[in-house]
């Protein structure tokens, strides 16, 4: 759905001959698109290998946006999520609390990133 915007969100007019097009994209629903992601909430880690990724179109996974504007800390966010997990799991299992025992459980909150509710706190249980 297009709506012409005469002001934008930051005060600024843009001529009357300039169609101003505000466009949002779900990456919630595209990155849990039964088309690209079938059976979607299952924990499928094969969905990463090189010819199960190569199956889908490039932007079908864009957590961090796609184009020119895209997000400049994305490697580096990548590298320091797979470093802060690795060491967590090393030395801690996870396991669920005690209000949260399935996925059905999970519920998110909009912010200005996607977040767990307060009752789907984890619990840690160090490795031996
Ligand atoms: C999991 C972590 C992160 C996620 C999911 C993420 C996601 C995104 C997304 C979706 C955008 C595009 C926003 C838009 O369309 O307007 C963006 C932009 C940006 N991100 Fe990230 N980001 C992450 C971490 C980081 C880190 C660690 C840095 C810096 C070291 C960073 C710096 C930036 C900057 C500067 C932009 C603006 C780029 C531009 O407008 O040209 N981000 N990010």
């Amino acid at each position: 759905m297009y709506e012409y915007v005469d002001e934008n969100h930051y005060g600024f007019k843009p001529p009357k001959t300039c169609r101003s097009v505000t466009v949002l994209i779900s990456i919630y629903a595209l990155h849990r698109d039964p088309k690209y992601y079938p059976s979607p909430a299952r924990f499928d880690p094969t969905r990463w290998q090189a010819l199960q990724a190569a199956q889908r179109p490039p932007n079908a996974f864009m957590p961090f946006s796609c184009g020119p504007r895209n997000c400049v800390g994305g490697k580096y966010a990548m590298l320091q999520m797979k470093t802060v997990l690795s060491t967590l799991l090393r030395h801690y299992r996870v396991l669920p609390g005690a209000e949260c025992r399935s996925m059905q459980d999970v519920k998110f909150e909009i912010r200005i990133t996607l977040k767990m509710n307060e009752k789907c706190a984890i619990r840690l249980q160090r490795r031996m």
